[in-house]
């Protein structure tokens, strides 16, 4: 249709008046409405819940939503019309669980395990969640840091189906336009990100949706937040990623970044169509905005929306959750540490400040708590005489004198824990490690720069340089470090703790703004949950294959405050928070999808038995 548009309007992007050189953008809308109006028909309220009557025959198969593969039973591939459309064999859910594990295990880069279990996703929706729940140890770091930032590197190259919502600078007035082509309805949490600082990777653009996306899904497997209340969206302001502008398979806009109140005014727009569209207590995540707008955005939209920007709040809270359970091993409460803060960006302020909050809670001053917390960064340390820092890092500054190597300052201040959030590999040498070790029996070493590759040390580089005393631990996750033979578990810490958890809590009770404390609650919660066993391999978090209790638990603690404070909008008030909040959650096994008064035999009478899926995974073939 829109094929004689010329090609350097294309290039850079449909916009609103190129379309109108077509048909005009009021039978745009009619025409798109029409669409999804039916579209809707067809799903229902979706999710668990469909509607067989309206949906017949093949669509059974292609709709993720709807698709079981071959856990369709034969009375339902009768019922549906679907009947000799595939193979003959029924399979459980389990078996088919299984075959998904083996298939993604058969992939020897993680990049292709990526893909097939994107393409798991776009095929059977129900499968990949439950297979993604029941296996959060080994496919976390798949689906989400590291290998997500692989994905958004390669984005162009592996993109292959649309998934969540692109807004571009182009469609300005027209953002809620673009919001009501969605689908859902009934969205209840949207995580946005505009690309500029994509992990600790930079500004990726448009290639930046792999984060909301991968963010979201963890909605869903960590959780159990439904899949179609979940809508991830990338708004494309242009990129000033000069290879990105130039690699002929980048898919955003060719542009430099719109910056200013051009900028300003469309994130405000945004924010305005979601809560037209979706309404007031529409949970907003913003993820990986760089540092200055992160700050200036969550200020401005914190009293006025239901937001929260995952790197600086979601992440302080894993972090002083972390920091918190250290006293476990280092036998110091979080008053007695000195902290240095290595990099002094969204993250690192964002925890710098949470740590405030926890130190004032357990009876320090205002003054006394952040006299405790140092920075360094690119220029130096954090000191009244510079005359560049920003208002965030203002109060931090030291009456001190400029120092500007990493070493100068790990050995004039002697912190007992330094946190590195600076994008930069290898910032914590083997000398600045041996002066930790040096000056603090059981240092604690946070590199959390994410992915992988942007860690400021490795595990292994930590244990070895402190002697195996170090407590350690990093946002992207690492394997287990054996030193003089000890094997170390090192921690990951990583928002994904929390801001799962967070969300569910957040839209249970339909809160219309999220309160600093909560993330102050989520830490406690977090720390209070490591048991003696991590502990006892140096970790200082729950095991990740617990992140679902984790968020229940965060969820329930949410709920609670919630009601307590009056800033609960959910009434009548559920008596039982937790019960309520387990009876809004995802259903991982498929539902029926006869119709309730489908009188055909049921699988049983017709003497069809299942195989035994123990056995049949036996007999399928082993990992070359
Ligand atoms: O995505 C992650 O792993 C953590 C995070 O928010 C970031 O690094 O920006
Ligand atoms: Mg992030």
């Amino acid at each position: 249709m829109f094929t004689s548009i010329p090609q350097h309007i294309l290039g850079n992007g449909l916009s609103w008046s190129s379309l109108s050189l077509r048909l005009t953008a009021t039978n745009a809308y009619k025409l798109t409405q029409h669409i999804y109006i039916d579209k809707k028909e067809i799903h229902g309220t979706c999710g668990d819940v469909m509607s067989p009557s309206l949906t017949k025959g093949f669509d059974f198969l292609r709709d993720p939503r709807l698709n079981k593969g071959l856990a369709f039973t034969l009375e339902e591939r009768q019922a549906l019309g679907i009947h000799g459309l595939q193979p003959p064999r029924y399979k459980t859910m389990e078996e088919q669980v299984a075959l998904c594990k083996i298939s993604v295990d058969r992939y020897h880069e993680d990049l292709n395990k990526y893909l097939y279990l994107t393409e798991l996703s776009d095929r059977n929706e129900k499968l990949y969640y439950r297979l993604l729940s029941e296996n959060v140890e080994a496919f976390l770091p798949i689906v989400y840091t590291p290998t997500v930032g692989l994905a958004c590197q390669k984005f162009g190259l592996i993109y292959r189906r649309p998934r969540g919502l692109f807004i571009t600078i182009n469609d300005k007035h027209h953002c809620y336009d673009v919001l009501k082509n969605w689908p859902e309805g009934n969205v209840r949490a949207i995580c946005v990100t505009d690309g500029e600082r994509i992990l600790g990777l930079g500004d990726l653009g448009a290639s930046g949706m792999g984060i909301p996306v991968g963010k979201l899904s963890l909605y869903t497997a960590l959780a159990g937040i439904k899949p179609h209340q979940c809508l991830p969206i990338l708004l494309d302001v242009g990129t000033n990623n000069q290879a990105l502008l130039e690699d002929p398979t980048y898919i955003g806009l060719r542009q430099k970044r719109v910056t200013g109140q051009e900028y300003e005014d469309f994130c405000d727009e945004f924010m305005q169509a979601v809560v037209e569209r979706y309404g007031q207590s529409t949970l907003v995540q913003f993820e990986d905005f760089a540092s200055n707008n992160a700050f200036r955005l969550l200020a401005k939209y914190r009293n006025q929306y239901c937001v929260f920007n995952d790197d600086i709040q979601g992440t302080a809270s894993v972090i002083v959750a972390g920091l918190l359970a250290c006293r476990h091993i280092t036998k110091k409460k979080i008053v007695d540490n000195t902290y240095l803060f290595v990099g002094a960006g969204g993250a690192a302020l964002g925890i710098a400040n949470l740590l405030v909050s926890a130190l004032q809670a357990e009876g320090l001053s205002l003054e006394d708590a952040r006299a405790k917390i140092w920075a360094i960064d690119w220029n130096g340390l954090i000191v009244k005489s510079r005359k560049d820092l920003n208002e965030h890092q203002i109060v931090f500054a030291k009456d001190f004198k400029e120092i500007n190597k990493l070493r100068d300052a790990v050995a004039e201040i002697k912190p007992s824990a330094i946190i590195g959030a600076s994008a930069t590999p290898g910032l914590f040498t083997p000398e600045v490690l041996q002066l930790m070790a040096a000056n603090n029996e059981r240092p604690i070493i946070f590199a959390l720069s994410n992915p992988t590759s942007k860690a400021e040390c490795t595990a292994d580089e930590a244990y070895k340089h402190t002697q195996g005393r170090c407590v350690f631990a990093s946002g992207s996750p690492f394997p287990p470090v054996e030193y003089e033979g000890v094997t170390y578990k090192p921690s990951q810490g990583n928002n994904a703790y929390i801001f799962p958890g967070v969300a569910l809590g957040i839209i249970s009770t339909q809160m219309y703004h999220i309160r600093e404390e909560i993330f102050l609650i989520a830490a406690q919660v977090l720390a209070d949950l490591v048991c003696e066993k991590s502990l006892s391999q140096g970790s200082i978090y729950p095991p990740i294959s617990e992140i679902k209790s984790v968020s229940l638990k965060i969820a329930t603690k949410i709920c609670e405050y919630g009601y307590e404070r009056g800033v609960a909008s959910v009434y009548p008030e559920p008596k039982d928070k937790r019960k309520y909040i387990e009876s809004t959650l995802y259903n991982f096994n498929y539902a029926s999808s006869l119709p309730a008064s489908y009188g055909w035999p049921k699988q049983a009478d017709m003497h069809i038995k299942p195989l035994d899926p123990a056995e049949v995974v036996s007999k399928l073939p082993k990992k070359p």
